[in-house]
């Protein structure tokens, strides 16, 4: 039974007179891969900073195992990893640059760092970080982020800068770690179907607003098998989807088209029906919305922003 590991519950935080989040209710499960997605400036860096304690909320509260003290909550940040852009020395090796930060973090273990670099592929790597690549880059960060095998860890904007080879292989050890170590990962994107493969819950931000948060089923279930109807006239279209078709699970989007969801018989009968309804038909397409056409909707539909 999965459980809430993390949680925000109408978080705010505001800047002078702006809020940079308002509201936030997150919810993350145990052993998920979060993926907290929004276009730059929606909120993502400043929810995280929050959670690792790095800014404090204006109001609301994070609870973390369940703790909402500060005192226990900053007790269990022991239990996270962070990769919020790590410095690391140029000219330092991976094993040298994640030695510093053993230190730092004040892990006794020395086997520690070996340990988190085999988990990257990075053990037996030898030159010096400044020739590293960028996806070479990103994995040293994540060595770092599970030093202490934290349950939970948070990477903010990691895929930013990667190639596709690099995004395939990020992806490949953020599962692996997350099937083989049972580590809860909270990731954020701005690019938004970078974590479509991998995610297992979606939180969408925008303008400082959690606009959804949605598991990948239901997800996927949203964005296949729609079919599209534009028409001249709205109303008499619907009329003839409820009366005569009986069909009840459909909505208007932003465009005043109508979406069915997981409409089965097909558009001929559909076609036929609003022919014989006298109206004319623009569009009437079956199709699959990418994340990013949800998304865009999402915004659309909800049509709000944090100062209203
Ligand atoms: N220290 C700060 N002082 C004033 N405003 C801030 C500060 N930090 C963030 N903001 C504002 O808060 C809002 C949210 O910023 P945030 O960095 O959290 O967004 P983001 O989703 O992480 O975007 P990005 O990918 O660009 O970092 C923005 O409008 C930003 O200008």
């Amino acid at each position: 039974m999965l459980q809430n590991i993390l949680e925000t519950n109408q978080l705010n935080k505001k800047y002078g007179k702006e809020y940079a989040i308002k509201d936030v209710s997150i919810h993350v499960r145990h052993g998920e891969i979060y993926a907290l997605i929004g276009k730059n400036g929606a909120g993502k860096t400043t929810i995280m900073r929050m959670m690792m304690g790095l800014a404090k909320p204006t109001s609301g509260e994070l609870s973390i195992y369940g703790e909402t003290e500060p005192k226990k909550v900053n007790e269990s940040r022991q239990h996270m990893g962070f990769m919020m852009n790590s410095s690391f020395y140029p000219y330092l090796t991976a094993h040298q640059n994640v030695e510093y930060f053993r230190q730092l973090k004040g892990i006794a273990d020395r086997n520690e760092v070996d340990r988190v670099l085999k988990l990257v592929d990075l053990d037996q790597e030898t030159k010096v970080f400044r020739s590293y690549s960028m996806g070479m880059k990103t994995r040293l960060s994540i060595a770092v982020a599970l030093l202490g095998s934290p349950d939970i860890v948070v990477l903010d904007e990691p895929i930013n800068g990667l190639d596709p080879q690099g995004i395939a292989d990020f992806r490949e050890y953020i599962q692996r770690l997350n099937k083989e170590q049972h580590v809860t990962f909270i990731i954020s994107s701005h690019i938004l179907g970078e974590l479509d493969l991998i995610a297992t819950r979606y939180g969408f931000m925008h303008d400082g607003l959690l606009l959804e948060e949605i598991d990948r089923e239901d997800l996927r279930n949203k964005t296949e098998n729609r079919t599209i109807i534009k028409v001249d006239r709205l109303e008499e279209a619907t009329y003839i989807l409820e009366q005569h078709l009986h069909v009840e699970d459909y909505r208007i989007n932003g465009d005043k088209e109508i979406v069915l969801s997981h409409y089965t018989r097909g558009v001929d009968e559909l076609n036929d029906q609003l022919i014989a309804g006298g109206l004319t038909i623009y569009k009437l397409v079956n199709q699959s919305s990418t994340l990013e056409e949800y998304y865009l909707e999402l915004v659309k539909l909800r049509g709000v922003n944090k100062d209203d």
